[in-house]
């Protein structure tokens, strides 16, 4: 591979001398190239066959809180005292603030600022009321991190403001940028795997995800994503990170790598953008509101119901449920729904089996799970039909943050409504299927019922 010619920016082009100088090899046929409402992207200058090396990076290169030497600069066992995100964090900013000394200055100057995010981060309270009902709206974590940020992060800076440099240039401005990249731009690259497990890991494992196997990777964070149309994939060797065409990438198009399918809600608040077409959807409903709705109606005492929802969670069930594009609801809610609908003899034996009810639909579990779902339905502010003529509208009419909530509330919606109605459907299927069934057994004994006893005949 010889270096390639493909960047169009000086920028895009000291970035691919940095990287070529640095041990990479980057095939001719990759360019970089700006995509309206996606950003820079990696385009195919050729057509690519399956299989090809689109580019390998040597390791050294990755950002990651053991190639940086910032730990190395701080009095022994500081580094790790610090927990969660917050150790690469602290890389990002530290390097970004020491370009003339920094190995990964080129790369910075590539990555995007602050006011070119949308992620929900980044979102005004106003902002964030369009997506009113979204469960995504608990999720976008801005205190928790601006708590982080004031009682660890500065007076860790303040502490060693002699390794770190002038504690002024850490701001909550920067904290947020360098969060911001990590979440949207990061990969998990474990040296034990040989495969990709990415930057769009699931929620929970995001949390349980060790920050010195999160990794910054130059290059390989220039591909976009998209829904339904990956065609490339990063394979992990040991001494380098491939990243592989996985199908035939015709001349002029967009490379992807899209590591898994989060639905629009994540898309959202990591990324800051939103497939219109998801296939990978969803739309929650959280173990509290089974608490409120049917507990309540049972009349379990807050006790009674608290003691039922530690049950279920310490029988492993999920404290959210997802409904999802198949429209059928999940068995964990549907045994959640029995939890609550049994007397307290039957639940105290459920607890001592040590393992919730089976989650079967009928029609007792469907009538509650249907006003479980219209309960979700009324927590969003505006109807489908609302939506759906928000999108109609040009899009220069709306602006690009509502329309994005407006694709997530909407998507969710769509998944309530069509699974309440299939749910009504099964059930009125099931209770016609029973009865005709019955009638048929009855018939099949030559017993033609009340009709023919009525006629005498
Ligand atoms: C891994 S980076 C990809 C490179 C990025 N476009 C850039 O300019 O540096 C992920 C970010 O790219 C943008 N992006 C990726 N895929 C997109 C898509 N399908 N639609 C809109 N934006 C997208 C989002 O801003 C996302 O946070």
């Amino acid at each position: 591979m010889t270096a390639p010619a493909q960047t169009s920016t000086a920028e895009e082009a000291s970035f691919f001398s940095w990287l070529t100088t640095n041990g990479a090899t980057i095939s001719p046929a990759l360019g970089l190239s700006s995509f309206p409402g996606m950003g820079r992207g990696a385009i195919a200058l050729e057509d690519i066959q399956p299989d090809t090396l689109l580019f390998a990076l040597p390791r050294p290169l990755l950002l990651t809180t053991s190639t940086s030497k910032l730990p190395s600069l701080l009095p022994d066992g500081a580094f790790s005292t610090l927990g969660g995100w917050t150790p690469l964090i602290l890389i990002l900013m530290y390097e970004s603030l020491h370009p003339e000394t920094s190995l990964w200055t080129p790369y910075f100057s590539l990555l995007p600022k602050t006011d070119s995010f949308h992620s929900l981060m980044f979102w005004e309270a106003a902002e964030l009321e369009d997506l009113q009902g979204s469960m995504v709206l608990g999720k976008v974590g801005k205190e928790e991190a601006e708590e982080e940020f004031e009682t660890v992060l500065k007076p860790f800076v303040e502490e060693h403001e002699s390794a770190l440099g002038p504690k002024e240039g850490y701001t909550l401005e920067r904290f947020h940028w360098c969060g911001s990249l990590v979440l949207s731009r990061s990969f998990h690259v474990d040296a034990k795997e040989e495969e990709e497990e990415s930057d769009d890991e699931e929620e929970e494992e995001e949390e349980k995800e060790d920050v010195a196997d999160v990794a910054m990777v130059p290059m390989a964070d220039l591909l976009n994503a998209k829904s339904g149309a990956d065609n490339a994939r990063l394979f992990y060797e040991p001494l380098t990170l491939n990243m592989m065409s996985t199908s035939f990438i015709p001349k002029g198009s967009q490379i992807f790598n899209t590591y898994a399918d989060p639905p629009n809600s994540d898309l959202l608040r990591r990324y800051g953008h939103v497939d219109d077409e998801n296939e990978a959807d969803l739309v929650e409903i959280g173990l509290e509101s089974v608490v409120d709705l049917v507990g309540e109606a049972q009349g379990l005492s807050e006790e009674e119901r608290e003691e039922r929802a530690e049950f279920l969670l310490e029988c492993g069930v999920d404290d959210t449920f997802s409904l999802d594009r198949t429209l059928t609801l999940p068995t964990e809610l549907l045994s959640a729904i029995r939890t609550f609908l049994l007397s307290k003899p039957d639940f105290v034996k459920q607890v001592n089996k040590e393992s919730p009810p089976r989650g079967k639909l009928d029609s007792q579990i469907a009538e509650w799970a249907v006003k479980l779902i219209q309960k979700r339905e009324a927590e969003y502010l505006t109807s489908i039909e609302d939506d759906l003529a928000l999108l109609a509208l040009p899009s220069t009419d709306v602006p690009l943050r509502k329309r994005m909530a407006v694709v997530v509330r909407l998507g969710e919606k769509q998944i309530l409504k069509g699974t309440r109605e299939k749910t009504i459907e099964e059930v009125a299927a099931e209770a016609k299927a029973e009865k005709d069934g019955k009638k048929r057994t009855r018939e099949e004994k030559g017993d033609k019922g009340g009709k023919r006893s009525k006629t005498g005949k």
